[in-house]
């Protein structure tokens, strides 16, 4: 399960490790700090050159420390990739730069005609890079300092970036804070970025493995990449649809179709062999012909057409060949239907995601301990819980037994004995059916006999994918001409 994710380290502890691991090697730094500022420049130009211009205007803001060196070697990488960039930089203490920074500063300012050093922040940018201060940063905060963040936030740039974690920010508050558009975390995940005081000033956060990760049990983590290994392996001959699991689904509704139908293609996306989807009788036609591969079974309804009671005796039919059930997207509140959801809990022996209206005390009551996965925004998640700090969710988790991916932009996963957070992903996702989508990845993947997954892995897994996804569509999309149902074209560029 560790494999999944990796640790949260705070600045203290990032330093010390850090420390240990160079053991004052200049040599082995200069070159980790030539892989992160390749990173660096990789995802910013990866995922946000379509609103830069082909020649950007680039501002480098760099202390004397291993972050300026970060921030000077990406802006030198970026030059490489797109030599009619012009670069100012401004250093906020030019004469003690340490070796490996003044080496990259060297190497950056020997392209005479398109770096240039300036002595105040002004102007207008496409692209900032800010690499003022690091972990090593203690309070109280150098006038000098703070005049530089200060004037970095009074900017216009269409991107701010800030190296390893904003200027200002650490382990404790230092004053003022750069504030960015995305943060891309180097080597390791730093714990401030995670507080809930600092949400959303560093924006976008993104990371760059510099494979020296500390492979330490910390209780809080982020989701790893290597969440996808298992999924990218060949699959095996010797198999049938039954190998991969089946799945079944109890979603929709007269007032929300399209959330079965979301489910559904999400499921079949991630992997599974067969998916029977429970669905109010009226729609079963069109849903077989917009996805044909689902066994859709018509299902009669209550007077505001949703699922009906009745339906249990189809599910009773049937019992017995599912590995997972997913219910609740689309659903509609009506008390006989969610009845119909707790009845199905009850007699079932495989694993289970609740999504959206499942998300009620009745049906979590007869959810199964540590076999089940509910999938809550915050609105959902305070209709059975009292809070949606840290604590709460870890509480919740822990007492009930079951995993919990508690989605907002930074979603959080639980299940009593572990907690990370997930960081791919964008203000892309806040739209209708997104999260219609990740229950049906999380539902595909957890009943995929071949993975075993646990309801805490199948959470990790899926608030990952649909992340990456979202990324991927936004280079074709933007972030708002896209439609959620365009993120079926972009599962095969994930897995
Ligand atoms: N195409 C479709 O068929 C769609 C169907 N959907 C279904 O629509 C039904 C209603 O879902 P809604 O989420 O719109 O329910 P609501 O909008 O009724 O949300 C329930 C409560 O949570 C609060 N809330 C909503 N989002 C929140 C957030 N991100 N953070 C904090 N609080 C939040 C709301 O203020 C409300 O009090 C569900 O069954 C859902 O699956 C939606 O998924 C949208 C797309
Ligand atoms: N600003 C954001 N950044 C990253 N992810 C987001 C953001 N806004 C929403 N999401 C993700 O989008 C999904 C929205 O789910 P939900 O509110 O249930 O949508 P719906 O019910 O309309 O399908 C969640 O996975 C959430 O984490």
């Amino acid at each position: 399960m560790e494999n999944f994710c990796d640790s949260i380290l705070t600045c203290k502890e990032s330093a010390e490790f850090e420390a240990d691991f160079f053991k004052g090697d200049v040599e082995k730094e200069l070159f980790a700090m030539r892989q992160a500022s390749k990173k660096i420049a990789e995802i910013v130009l990866g995922e946000f050159g379509r609103i830069l211009e082909a020649s950007p205007k680039i501002l480098v803001l760099s202390g004397s420390g291993h972050n300026g060196g970060d921030a000077l070697g990406a802006a030198l990488e970026i030059l490489n990739r797109l030599p009619s960039s012009k670069i100012d930089v401004f250093f906020t203490d030019k004469n003690r730069l340490k070796p490996n920074t003044q080496k990259i500063c060297g190497e950056l300012f020997s392209f005479k005609n398109s770096v240039f050093e300036v002595s105040e922040i002004s102007g207008e940018y496409d692209l900032v890079l800010e690499g003022l201060a690091g972990m090593s940063l203690k309070p109280p905060l150098r006038k000098g300092l703070e005049r530089a963040i200060v004037s970095a936030n009074a900017l216009s740039a269409k991107l701010k970036v800030s190296v390893d974690l904003p200027a200002g920010m650490s382990d404790e508050p230092c004053g003022a804070v750069f504030k960015s558009d995305l943060c891309v975390m180097a080597g390791i995940a730093k714990a401030p970025l995670f507080n809930p005081e600092n949400r959303g000033i560093a924006g976008r956060l993104r990371y760059a493995d510099l494979g020296f990760l500390p492979n330490l049990k910390t209780k809080k983590s982020i989701v790893s990449e290597r969440v996808l290994k298992p999924l990218l392996k060949l699959r095996n001959v010797c198999s049938d649809k039954r190998s991969y699991g089946h799945l079944f689904v109890f979603a929709g509704s007269r007032n929300y179709a399209g959330a079965a139908l979301m489910n559904v293609k999400a499921a079949i996306r991630s992997g599974v062999g067969l998916v029977s989807a429970f669905v109010p009788e009226n729609l079963a036609p069109s849903f077989a012909a917009a996805e044909p591969a689902a066994i859709w079974i018509p299902c009669p309804t209550t007077e505001d057409g949703s699922l009906s009671l009745e339906t249990f005796s189809l599910f009773r039919e049937r019992a017995g060949k599912e590995t997972a059930v997913l219910a609740g997207s689309g659903l509609s509140g009506n008390p006989e239907t969610l009845a119909l959801v707790s009845e199905v809990l009850r007699h079932t022996e495989a694993k289970v995601v609740l999504d959206a209206d499942a998300i009620s005390k009745s049906v979590i009551a007869s959810a199964k301990e540590n076999r089940t996965l509910i999938t809550p925004h915050h609105g959902e998640f305070l209709r059975v819980a009292r809070s949606v700090d840290d604590g709460g969710l870890s509480d919740f988790s822990k007492s009930r037994k079951i995993a919990i991916l508690l989605k907002s932009e930074l979603s959080r996963i639980a299940d009593g004995s572990n907690f990370a957070f997930n960081i791919s992903g964008s203000p892309i996702l806040s739209r209708a059916g997104s999260g219609d989508i990740l229950a049906g990845i999380a539902g595909g993947l957890l009943a995929r006999a071949d993975l075993d997954f646990t309801p805490f892995e199948s959470g990790c897994a899926a608030a990952f994918i649909a992340g990456k996804i979202a990324e991927k569509a936004c280079l074709k999309y933007g972030e708002n001409a896209y439609s959620s149902s365009c993120a079926f074209d972009f599962f095969r560029e994930i897995f």
